[in-house]
């Protein structure tokens, strides 16, 4: 062989080398991608599942809280996985999260008029007029629509929620005030699309919440329910799970809106861990309330997701949520949460009135024994549980143990 020859031959046997080399990059690249798409979508089953099966698992008693609970957990502990994922396989992962979220939208596809992108922020959301917000119809995203919803948690039993018809304008406040037991976490989980009426429907901005796919429904509404979850990973990773991409300008906005600077110090900052053992209830509140507040949600339901802050601070969480741009629906846990609020919901069995704090204390028997109950356990200083008699011990039993 000459010279030449066996420069070629080992030119030859370099580039073989070098595709088999690529042949296995290529081949390992797609047996990664097949195993984490299982994975990912191993992490999607539980809370599709329990979307699905919400209305049957309360049919056998598992409360409308504990759903919510349950739903809220498993979609917050899905998005680090997810963006783990993103990580390790950079654009490809990247790829693959965006072709597993059109797929679990293609079992619902958006509704014509269902607004998605970039363009669905709601920034710039008129705000809602004071006072009588079904007088002047606003523009802009966020109206919820409620016509003849009735709910009952078994077909024979009076419903919880019957015939109920509510209209919230975009950018209103709603507090939904009523004993304990009156429906208002029922209410929340129909109004977030967790639970479906057995009568009448509920819209989002002209969409049937049935016709947006869970990935829709989850972008466009944040639901936080009384038991606040913090996941272990860093303060940052808690926060920003439901905003992957803010920016540490927007994460402190967020914090200095809602109050959690003091706690966000305290860790020690942003990628300080947050071990969800050394929090109090009212700490994990707090990330929960950060969280919430960062996505361009045009909805945000709080169902008593400030219980176990002291009355300042969940004054100060609620005006920076009223402020933001969106419809803000608290199911309030003390009736000062009433006073902030546009318009008030009052529950009871399966009456109810709505109006503003002025005009339900002229009309509505039950909200002034409510706003009464209030005043003479010491108002905005000592009205923990004031939802009506008897909620006071309770309410403060359940601070005491978990606090
Ligand atoms: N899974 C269930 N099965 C049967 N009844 C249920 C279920 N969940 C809730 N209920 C009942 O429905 C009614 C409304 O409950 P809901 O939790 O919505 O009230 P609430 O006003 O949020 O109460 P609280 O202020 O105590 O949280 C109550 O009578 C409750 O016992």
């Amino acid at each position: 062989m000459t010279a030449c020859g066996a420069e070629d031959l080992a030119q030859r046997r370099a580039g073989e080398r070098i595709d088999a080399a690529a042949k296995a990059t290529r081949t390992l690249a797609r047996v990664m991608a097949i195993r984490t798409a299982a994975l990912a979508i191993g992490g999607w089953l539980p809370l599709v599942l329990i979307l699905a099966g919400a209305p049957w698992l309360v049919q056998r008693g598992v409360s409308a809280g504990a759903v919510l609970g349950a739903v809220t957990y498993v979609s917050r502990g899905l998005q680090p996985a997810l963006q783990g994922l993103v990580q390790v396989l950079g654009g490809s992962g990247l790829w693959l999260l965006v072709t597993l979220s059109r797929i679990a939208e293609a079992a619902a596809p958006d509704a014509p008029g269902a607004a998605t992108g970039p363009a669905d922020r709601v920034t710039g959301a008129p705000e809602a007029p004071r006072g009588r917000p079904d007088a002047v119809p606003q523009g802009g995203p966020g109206r919820v629509e409620l016509h003849g919803v009735t709910f009952g948690y078994a077909r024979s039993a009076e419903p919880v929620i019957s015939a109920l018809d509510l209209v919230l304008w975009p950018g209103e406040h709603l507090a939904v005030v009523g004993p304990s037991g009156a429906g208002k976490s029922t209410l929340a989980a129909l109004v977030a699309g967790v639970l479906e009426p057995q009568a009448g429907r509920v819209r989002l901005d002209g969409v049937p919440l049935r016709a947006l796919g869970t990935g829709t429904l989850a972008r466009h509404r944040v639901l936080i329910p009384q038991e606040a979850y913090v996941f272990a990973g860093t303060l940052r990773e808690n926060l920003t799970y439901l905003a992957p991409g803010a920016t540490t300008a927007e994460v402190d906005a967020a914090v200095d809106a809602v109050g959690a600077r003091p706690l966000v110090a305290r860790l020690g900052g942003y990628e300080a861990a947050a071990d969800p053992r050394e929090l109090s209830a009212g700490e994990r509140q707090l990330v929960a309330l950060v969280r919430a507040y960062l996505p361009p949600a045009r909805l945000i339901l709080l169902d008593e997701a400030t219980c176990h802050l002291d009355p300042a601070s969940e004054a100060r969480a609620e005006e920076a949520f009223a402020r933001r741009p969106g419809t803000l629906f608290v199911c309030a846990h003390r009736i000062s949460s009433a006073l902030r609020a546009d318009r008030v919901l009052v529950l009871d069995g399966t009456s109810t009135a709505l109006g503003t704090h002025a005009e339900l204390m002229a009309d509505s028997a039950l909200y002034r024994d409510l706003v009464g109950h209030w005043e003479g356990a010491g108002g905005e200083g000592g009205g923990e549980g004031d939802k009506g008699a008897g909620a006071t011990e309770d309410a403060r039993a359940t601070e005491v143990s978990e606090v």
